[in-house]
């Protein structure tokens, strides 16, 4: 194992950095490191088709429901084996594909020269930790005060999987755009922000609303079932429920997800997805957190223009469908909160909310003199 220095390029602008990583094969790195951040590719994958097919497949899912929050990463010790090193490697190699936002600062402000930042931001494990109990995801007051200056600086959207209300009890700022429910429930803000007059005070975009009945009827089928499972939890997210499994006997897993999919196959309307130590069920209907990011653009008044920049930063499998409607558009980027490597379409990483923290600083910081020259100016 050696230390080297190996270059990684930003996508967008094109931009290179020198790095120093720990390698036991420099041939992997040599080739890899000229590259821009690829599309995805072979890390930790677990597709949605496989999600549902593995229901089918007695236990095979499991992995699956085992991989979906790793709560701990595991640091090595001094004396590595083989297989640790294997595990370096393909960290390694990760990073060097998605580097961390906070490494690739400057570039990615050059690249978003002369364009409008937009920032969307997911909740749970982005701006607040990941929690056993998901009515305590409180965010930090440091967090909080963060958010709403940099809401001062961009239009700043909340994407969240949970029920709009809950995530807005959570934050409590009135200047953000707030999508719940994995998009299926957007709402403008209610408080002018005091840079500029907030656009779309009135907005409100519901397009799951005729499944509101059937998602309560399924609500409380699942709070019945769900009482014989110690350590399960129904959460009403108004357009969609989560099934958790966070504090679950492991060896119960399988039968509640079982119980889960009973309930579920009787609503061919209704689809199951699978998040962090969780299950989702939610309408059919094509509509997730990337169309919701689309829709906001285009609120915004964004449309068809090439001169915004959208940041996207989320730990979550939701928030894949934002990060490839941005890969696809080829404005701004994704950024990934992960301490693993993961396979995502981000094209940056963070590891955790505090460095998303940090980064949202750092935007702030480089804003506010730009901002201060301009007022001087008129
Ligand atoms: O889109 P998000 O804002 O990330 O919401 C996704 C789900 O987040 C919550 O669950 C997750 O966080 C909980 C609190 O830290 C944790 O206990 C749980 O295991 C995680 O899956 C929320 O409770 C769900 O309703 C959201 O769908």
């Amino acid at each position: 194992m050696t230390n080297q220095n190996v270059v990684v390029s930003d996508s967008k602008s094109g931009i290179n950095m020198s790095i120093t990583v720990a390698v036991s094969n420099s041939s992997i790195f040599a080739t890899t490191a000229q590259k821009p951040p690829p599309a995805p590719g072979g890390y930790i994958s677990i597709s949605r088709k496989k999600i549902l097919k593995d229901l089918d497949v007695n236990g095979g899912w499991i992995e699956s429901m085992r991989a979906s929050s790793p709560t701990h990463v595991k640091s090595l010790p001094p004396t590595t084996t083989a297989a640790e090193d294997g595990a370096d490697d393909h960290h390694n190699s990760w990073i060097l594909h998605h580097p961390s936002a906070l490494d690739m600062f400057d570039p990615i402000i050059q690249s978003s020269k002369g364009k409008q930042i937009v920032m969307f931001l997911d909740y749970d494990g982005t701006l607040s930790p990941i929690v056993a109990d998901p009515d305590k995801a409180f965010m930090s007051e440091a967090m909080r005060k963060t958010v709403k200056k940099l809401a001062r600086c961009f239009p700043t959207a909340i994407v969240s999987g949970r029920c709009r209300d809950k995530v807005y009890g959570f934050i409590r700022l009135g200047e953000l755009y707030y999508a719940g429910s994995h998009g299926m429930d957007i709402k403008g803000p209610t408080k002018t922000s005091k840079l500029k007059k907030a656009v779309n005070q009135g907005l409100l975009f519901q397009p799951a609303s005729e499944f509101l009945p059937m998602i309560d009827d399924v609500y409380e089928q699942l709070v019945e079932k769900m009482k014989s499972t110690p350590g399960a939890k129904v959460e009403n997210n108004k357009f969609c429920i989560s099934v958790h499994f966070r504090c679950v006997d492991e060896k119960e897993w399988n039968n509640l997800a079982h119980e889960v999919k009973s309930v579920v196959k009787e609503y061919p309307k209704l689809r199951l997805t699978q998040g962090r130590k969780v299950l989702e069920i939610r309408p059919t209907i094509k509509w997730d957190k990337g169309k919701a990011l689309e829709f906001l653009l285009e609120s915004l008044g964004y449309a068809n223009c090439s001169d915004v920049f959208p940041i996207y930063i989320g730990d979550d499998r939701t928030d894949e469908d934002a990060f490839k409607v941005l890969r696809e558009r080829e404005q701004g980027f994704g950024i990934l909160v992960s301490k693993i490597p993961k396979d995502t379409h981000a094209s940056y990483s963070l590891q955790e909310p505090s460095e998303v923290m940090h980064f949202l600083q750092r935007l702030v910081q480089w804003k506010r003199p730009s901002l201060l020259r301009r007022h001087c100016r008129v």
